[in-house]
């Protein structure tokens, strides 16, 4: 940190003009610039194709005009920015690498504090991370972390490889791994509504929870990405990550301060907790799904098999379901169900927590069932949460009415929430590794999802492709839930207490 707590860095980006790039890493760091979060800070954006410094400052000026809202000082902005070609396994070019930062460091004063962005396929995360240390560019008088982005391997295996890799370079505590969905307003809000809240906190356990329901879906399909997502599918892509670490922060202990190593601890002892299958058991608590054509918005959209650089017999999964069990005292009995999926009907996450039915309803014989207590956390697009309660209809009868208390982020602060990005980048400059995985929980997510990718590659699903563009999903997945006596709440948008 520097004087009025505002951090420096020079941040090297590898995969500079890539889409992950300029669609979120330049729009972020404007922001934080903007917000004067950061001011003694440089960018050195690292790529094959040549490109003065000047053409790259062109570029991270377009993008922020397409993707960020730019406003003011942006010229100036883009100053910090140059750029050097690279390609990734040539020594040499470390060496070239290292004098522009001795060089940068110097002009903008930043105390020697480097960040290594790695945003690049995840082939050559090892070897970069290899070469910063044998070229010497890690060996500086300030900090140096390296901020890696996902996929972290495909399987246990090699994650494991590739976590060896890099920590022949950077130390656990100076790596981190991005999971946008933990830089997400509401997903850290998962903690504060749960341990701040005498509501809640005694409730949550299985004697007052009957189930916990995440849902992620997505209206858009695989859309140039069919290469990667072929390798990988929903499970992969989305459950590994996503999903388990919103599961895990849901399910952990209260840890006993709020500091990185305290809430890792706890997210990672949840992950030890889930029940391990079987590969032969998997299908009774995983479900998954592709997508065939269907419509969206009155648009007709292909299907999966039909997408650009896809096998035309593809057996990979665009949607996945699952009942997640957590063995240990709080949770026993209690289903985590999640699901996500491509080209569903809407965009939308959110969780919703089931509360049990309460012991005796005096109110069965009127005319509405009495629906169960629903706490919903809206995380995108929408955030917010609402409260599902039973009230009296009013008149003369004891009749009950479903009635719902909503609290909307937007409504209430009347601020649009800072972009994942852009919070997970200044907590890399800050040093704050809270909202990043830990290897422990990356290794435990892989363990737990290998069982069920070992399951599913090695039998074809024939029913595939087994549900719509623009649906709910597949039937099997309704069916998972059925079983227990549970059904998949659907949260509609904008839904009037009436
Ligand atoms: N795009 C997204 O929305 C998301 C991406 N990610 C992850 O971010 C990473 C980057 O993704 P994305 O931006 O989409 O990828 P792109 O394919 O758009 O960009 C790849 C970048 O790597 C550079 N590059 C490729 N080969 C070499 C090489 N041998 N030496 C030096 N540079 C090279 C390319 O530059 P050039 O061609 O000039 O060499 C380009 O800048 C991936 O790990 C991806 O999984 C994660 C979440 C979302
Ligand atoms: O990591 C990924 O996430 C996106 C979905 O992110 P969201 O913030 O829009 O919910 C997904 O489209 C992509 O396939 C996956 O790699």
């Amino acid at each position: 940190m520097t004087e009025n707590n505002k951090p420096t860095a020079l941040i090297m980006i590898f995969g500079a003009t890539g889409d992950l790039a300029k669609r979120k890493l330049f729009p972020s760091i404007y922001r934080l610039f903007q917000k004067e979060k950061i001011n003694k800070f440089a960018v050195v954006g690292v790529a094959r194709r040549p490109l003065t410094n000047e053409e790259f400052q062109t570029s991270v000026k377009d993008s922020i005009l397409t993707f960020g809202h730019a406003e003011e000082k942006v010229d100036e902005f883009i100053s910090h920015f140059h750029y050097h070609s690279h390609d990734v396994s040539s020594s040499e070019s470390y060496l070239q690498l290292k004098d522009i930062a001795e060089q940068l460091d110097g002009h903008y004063q930043l105390e020697g504090n480097r960040i290594f962005y790695l945003a690049m396929a995840p082939e050559f995360f090892g070897t970069i991370a290899e070469q910063i240390k044998a070229q010497g560019l890690s060996d500086t008088d300030g900090y140096k972390r390296l901020v890696i982005e996902k996929p972290f391997g495909h399987s246990f295996e090699t994650a494991q490889k590739l976590n060896e890799q890099i920590r022949t370079a950077f130390a656990e505590d100076e790596i981190y791994r991005i999971d946008h969905y933990l830089g997400k307003e509401m997903v850290q809000n998962i903690e504060v509504i749960r341990f701040s809240n005498a509501l809640f906190e005694p409730l949550w356990n299985n004697r007052y929870i009957s189930n916990i329901q995440v849902t992620s879906s997505e209206t858009l399909g695989v859309e140039e990405r069919g290469r990667y997502y072929e390798t990988s599918g929903a499970l992969r892509d989305m459950v590994q990550n996503h999903l388990l670490q919103m599961v895990a922060l849901l399910a952990m202990e209260p840890p006993i301060a709020l500091t990185t190593e305290e809430i890792r601890s706890e997210k990672v002892r949840a992950l030890r907790s889930l029940r391990p299958m079987k590969v032969d058991e998997v299908n009774q608590y995983f479900v998954r799904g592709q997508y065939g054509e269907g419509t969206i918005d009155g648009q007709t959209l292909p299907a999966y098999r039909n997408e650009h650089n896809v096998n035309p017999e593809s057996n990979t999964e665009t949607y996945v379901a699952g009942k997640l069990m957590i063995d240990n005292f709080r949770w026993a009995g209690v289903p985590f169900y999640i699901r996500t999926g491509k080209r569903m009907d809407v965009k939308s996450t959110n969780i919703v927590v089931q509360f049990k039915d309460i012991p005796m309803n005096l109110y069965y014989k009127t005319e509405e069932t009495l629906n169960p207590n629903l706490l919903v956390i809206n995380i995108q697009p929408d955030e917010g949460i609402t409260l599902y309660l039973n009230v009296k209809k009013s008149g003369t009868t004891s009749n009950t009415k479903p009635m719902k208390l909503t609290v909307s982020n937007k409504g209430i602060e009347h601020i649009n929430s800072p972009e994942a990005y852009e919070k997970l980048l200044f907590d890399s400059m800050r040093g704050d590794a809270t909202n990043f995985t830990h290897w422990d929980e990356v290794a435990l997510s892989w363990k737990f999802v290998d069982t069920i990718s070992n399951a599913w590659e090695n039998t074809k699903d024939e029913s595939f492709p087994n549900y719509k563009a623009g649906s709910t999903g597949p039937l099997a997945s309704d069916e998972l839930l059925a079983e227990d006596g549970h059904i998949w709440w659907q949260v509609k948008k904008n839904e009037n207490n009436d």
